[in-house]
């Protein structure tokens, strides 16, 4: 579709020309209004007052769509250093692109020469038929057959030429994409937790839909550009050169249906950008109830027709949109094609007058039509083109925006390398809250020591930071007071990536990617030899389930192809593979049912009792807090208690209280059959569903881990 203003101009045409001086690029995706430039022939955009007012408001604009969609994220507004930027970007395919353009120059020349050539055949035809005497009459000096050979060579070279330049503009824009994207992601990554936390769903649509954006908006978008303007040239030329007259009056009808354009387009332009946001609302819609935990959720609770109804309302809204989009644009397409074809009628009347007179030859008038199409037609590419340009610049900010980011807080690559493998962990009065909410204070004055090899347990209530002293020490995010420190080096000044070598981590939900087993248990460790991913299979008690499928370690597995205990053991074959000096665990068996949470307790013991790695656990299940050397109670920010577990489980102490059930459960006498089973059990997601905006109310609930023994 041609857009005006960011509108549909599609049928803003007086009149059809075959030969379209603009090609097809409809490649930007969904939702985002596209872009054809089939030739609107004879429109009536042209003023080059309107352009320059356009081109403000598209700035404008072009700032505003780009924000669009993103929210919650960082709001990028364009600049002029963004124009050079994008320059820049296109220098890498410099000279794919330079070629393309001049193949693009021959090949709108050939077609501008059509009406021309038509102009001359038909006076010849018309010569031909008045003479009727049988002299044969002549083109340019030779006869039709020679000229007739003449322009179909031309036309093949025409031809050969758009294709040369539409493959290499094509060529040069998918490149161009691919390079941003590659670039943007890899910045993506380096980026600190809390900004991925904050808006990783913006990221998608900057790779995906902005990064198109731009590519097109730098190489078809200008390839186009060019072709509405030498259009606009040459047929504005030849009109004048074929008869001053008529191109004066005609150039005195295009400005009300100008205006009349600018004003519907604006509404258009209104609506579709609404369209958009709607559009953008049911996909986000989609996504979230369609992926594997949500879907679970879903089958369930059996919300399905709840969940239909939910995305009906969405796609409900949408059409709202569009039945007004189909109106608005069904009279306004009628009323300027009306206004048009008066035109054309009033050239035809005035024109056929001077056809009369001798002033002109019907060829003449012919090829005057045909330019006055062109015209209208490079003009409406020409807002077009400016109108995909300001697009460009605004997605490509928001692409820039991501390629050039730097970490606010954490850099890889910054510091040294830690001095040694092994070496004693410390946090000193350490406090801490989450960038997002400063106000809620998580840790408020932690102090630990671990030595090498030791195993520490953390327990507290559930929401009490256990988890987040394991974010600290993986340097996730930095304490906002006092320091954590690895062999009396602050970690702040190591490498974060270096320290991140040094340890294994595995969470309750392990995340494992599609790929084999081996490729998972290799995650983030190059290199890995066989006999390494076997010996840490083995360790982590998972090699007997894998050598029993039938491709064991080769065979692949999906997000969730796994039950949640084998997920956590091939989680540990993981942490454990890259031989970590430290394993964090961080409620490693509390999802797991008991004959799975003994295998991992197996693995986590024996793991212990090599005393090699320094194995720190946050875990909620007795069993699992038992096989820790020492326990550390994390309480209103503070380790409150510290010790063996039989120093803590003493009456009165925070320990007992907070281990209370599992402690009653497993004393002497405790009724085995009381034990909480598998199947006794509701069913509850590891990682439980939260509608938007009940999180809060899922904190509010927070209470004290329930126990399961
Ligand atoms: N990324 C985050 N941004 C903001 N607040 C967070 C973030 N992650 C956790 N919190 C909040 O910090 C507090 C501590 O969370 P943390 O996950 O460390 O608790 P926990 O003791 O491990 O809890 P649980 O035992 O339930 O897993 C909670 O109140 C939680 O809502």
């Amino acid at each position: 579709m041609l857009y005006f203003d960011g509108t549909r101009l599609a049928d803003l045409r007086w009149a059809h020309n075959e030969h379209s001086p603009s090609e097809s690029s409809n490649k930007a995706a969904t939702a985002i209004p596209s872009k054809q430039t089939d030739v609107a022939a004879g429109s009536s955009q042209g003023s080059s007052g309107i352009l320059s007012r356009l081109r403000d408001t598209l700035l404008k604009k072009a700032s505003e769509s780009a924000n669009k969609g993103s929210k919650g994220a960082e709001t990028v507004t364009p600049t002029y250093p963004d124009v050079r930027r994008l320059i820049s970007m296109a220098s890498s395919q410099r000279k794919t692109i330079i070629i393309a353009l001049a193949l693009l120059i021959v090949s709108a020349s050939v077609s501008l020469a059509v009406p021309f050539a038509i102009g001359k055949v038909i006076d010849f035809f018309t010569a031909a038929f008045e003479n009727g005497t049988g002299d044969k009459p002549t083109l340019f000096g030779f006869g039709f057959g020679s000229v007739a050979l003449l322009l179909t060579v031309i036309f093949a070279i025409g031809a050969v030429a758009k294709a040369g330049s539409n493959i290499l503009l094509e060529l040069a824009g998918v490149r161009l994409i691919q390079r941003m994207r590659t670039m943007a992601y890899g910045n993506a990554l380096k980026q600190e937790v809390e900004w991925a936390d904050r808006g990783a769903g913006d990221v998608v649509s900057r790779l995906s839909v902005d990064t198109n954006i731009v590519g097109e908006a730098i190489t078809s978008d200008i390839g186009d550009g060019l072709r509405a303007g030498v259009t606009v040239l040459f047929a504005g030329s030849a009109m004048f050169l074929i008869s001053t007259q008529l191109t004066l009056l005609m150039m005195a009808v295009v400005p009300p249906a100008a205006i009349g354009a600018v004003f519907y387009g604006r509404y258009l332009r209104d609506l579709t950008n609404r369209t958009q946001e709607a559009v953008g609302e049911m996909t986000r819609t989609a996504e979230e109830r369609l992926n594997g935990p949500a879907f679970r959720t879903i089958t369930a609770f059996n919300t399905q027709a709840e969940e239909s109804k939910r995305f009906e309302g969405k796609v409900q809204s949408i059409v709202e949109l569009q039945t007004k989009e189909a109106y608005a644009s069904g009279f306004f397409y009628a009323g300027t094609g009306f206004v048009g074809n008066c035109a054309i009628l009033t050239l035809l009347t005035y024109g056929g007058s001077l056809v009369a007179k001798g002033v002109i030859t019907v060829g003449d008038l012919t090829s005057l039509l045909m330019y006055t199409a062109y015209l209208g037609g490079g003009l409406a590419n020409l807002t077009s083109f400016f109108a995909s340009i300001m697009r460009g610049i605004g997605a490509g900010a928001r692409v820039f925006g991501l390629m050039d980011r730097e970490p606010e807080a954490i850099k890889l690559g910054q510091g040294i390398d830690p001095p040694s493998q092994r070496d004693v962990i410390k946090f000193e009065n350490v406090k801490f809250a989450y960038p997002s909410r400063p106000q809620q204070k998580i840790l408020n004055g932690v102090d630990l020591s671990l030595r090498p090899g030791e195993s520490v347990a953390l327990v507290g209530g559930s929401g009490v930071g256990k988890s987040s002293v394991h974010a600290l020490m993986l340097r996730f995010y930095d304490a906002d007071k006092g320091t954590v420190s690895f062999g009396d080096v602050d970690i702040k000044s190591l490498k974060p990536e270096k320290l991140r070598e040094m340890i294994g981590v595995v969470t309750q939900d392990p995340t494992l990617f599609d790929g084999t087993l081996a490729e998972n248990i290799a995650y983030g460790y190059k290199g890995a030899t066989r006999e390494e991913i076997i010996q840490a299979a083995k360790q982590a008690n998972c090699w007997e389930f894998i050598s029993e499928m039938k491709n064991g370690l080769d065979t692949r597995i999906g997000a969730r192809q796994l039950s949640g205990g084998q997920r956590q053991r091939v989680a540990i074959a993981r942490a454990l593979v890259r031989k970590p000096s430290i394993l964090l665990l961080d409620e490693a068996t509390s999802a797991l049912d008991s004959a799975s949470e003994f295998l991992v307790n197996q693995a986590i013991e024996s793991i212990i009792r090599q005393g090699k790695i320094t194995v720190w656990i946050v875990a909620h299940r007795l069993s699992t807090i038992k096989s820790a050397g020492k326990i550390l109670v994390l309480d209103k920010g503070k380790i409150v208690e510290s010790g063996p577990f039989e120093e803590l489980d003493q009456p009165g102490s925070r320990f007992r209280s907070l281990m209370a059930a599992q402690l009653e459960a497993s004393a002497p006498g405790a009724v085995e059959e009381d034990e909480p089973s598998e199947s006794d059990e509701p069913v509850i997601d590891s990682e439980p569903q939260l509608e938007e905006g009940s999180h809060e109310q899922a904190n509010s609930n927070a209470r004290p881990n329930s126990v399961r023994s």
